[in-house]
């Protein structure tokens, strides 16, 4: 019997947290981005395990210089998705017993600068929804691609309401027509296949969460439950979006509870703000032709 004695092992190991800012200059037009990336490799480095035999091992110190090496290598301005193509596909290439790689990325939301109605050339501010990227890149089989949003979060102060649910001795939530709504949410997305233009796809898929959930700008669109409004938002991106397979929400109900005081008559003007505990809402919504196992 060897050193695992009838046991089985499955292993990985990389560097989580790399941060990185690229900037590209384009004449005097700067662009910068900002990533924290987590790069995973699954290789043939059992013997680390069971023997202490490092040989094989990529050193996770490796894998942090590689981080900012293949973002010198893009030489031209590219997404946060490119990047993590190319830098998983970086370590299949040098390393033939690594079997697979996992690249994860958050990027920093820096916008560019508006100063006297003008786009700054070289000036910019962080905003708040960030960007997400997953890279999953075996040697053998198809690349899979999970971009997404998080903190994305948004309000609106009616055309909301939460009546006709479950009644029984513990309910003490009364039916409302009116109320307000507030999320951070926190999407992801699959594509099937890659869009030619990840970044525009990226802010058109954001518009299109937040953008659903307000509805027209003069009316609003009126939302019976989190629930029904999370499945419109995943449904009116796989409706615009064809090269994604597949949706995941998760969209918090973040409580603003009346004022009832009385002295203080509520008239839908005065509310307790609070950030916990807050409603906890997700789903997955997917295309009925892709199959479960691809993704
Ligand atoms: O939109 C809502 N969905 C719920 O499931 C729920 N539960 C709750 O107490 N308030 C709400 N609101």
């Amino acid at each position: 019997m060897g050193a695992l004695d009838g046991l089985s092992l499955t292993h990985e190991h990389g560097k989580s947290r790399v941060r990185v800012c690229r900037v590209w200059r384009e004449g005097n037009m700067h662009y910068m981005a900002e990533w924290s990336v987590n790069v995973s490799l699954v290789s043939d480095v059992e013997d680390a395990f069971t023997k202490g035999d490092n040989r094989g091992i990529v050193a996770t110190d490796t894998c942090k210089n590689t981080v900012y090496v293949v973002a010198k290598q893009c030489k031209e301005r590219c997404s946060a998705e490119e990047y993590a193509i190319k830098l998983a596909q970086h370590f299949l290439k040098n390393y033939s017993h690594v079997s697979e790689v996992t690249v994860a990325i958050t990027e920093k939301p820096w916008v560019r600068a508006t100063v006297e109605g003008q786009p700054h050339k070289h000036g910019y501010q962080l905003a708040v929804a960030k960007h997400t990227v997953e890279v999953s890149l075996p040697r053998s089989g198809p690349l899979k691609l999970v971009s997404g949003v998080a903190d994305l979060t948004v309000a609106k102060t009616t055309q909301s309401g939460f009546s006709d649910f479950y009644q029984d001795q513990y309910t003490t939530l009364g039916s409302v027509s009116e109320r307000m709504l507030a999320t951070s949410i926190r999407s992801t997305w699959t594509y099937s296949r890659l869009p030619s233009d990840m970044t525009a796809t990226f802010e058109g898929i954001k518009t299109t969460l937040a953008e659903t959930l307000y509805g027209p700008p003069d009316k609003g669109v009126f939302s019976p439950s989190v629930q029904a409004t999370l499945f419109h938002m995943a449904k009116a991106v796989l409706a615009k979006y064809p090269e994604v397979a597949l949706v995941h929400l998760n969209m918090p109900n973040i409580h603003f509870l009346p004022v009832k005081l009385p002295f203080v008559k509520f008239e839908d003007d005065v509310f307790v703000a609070t950030d916990e505990p807050h409603g906890t809402i997700q789903a997955t919504l997917r295309r009925e032709e892709v199959p479960r196992s691809r993704y």
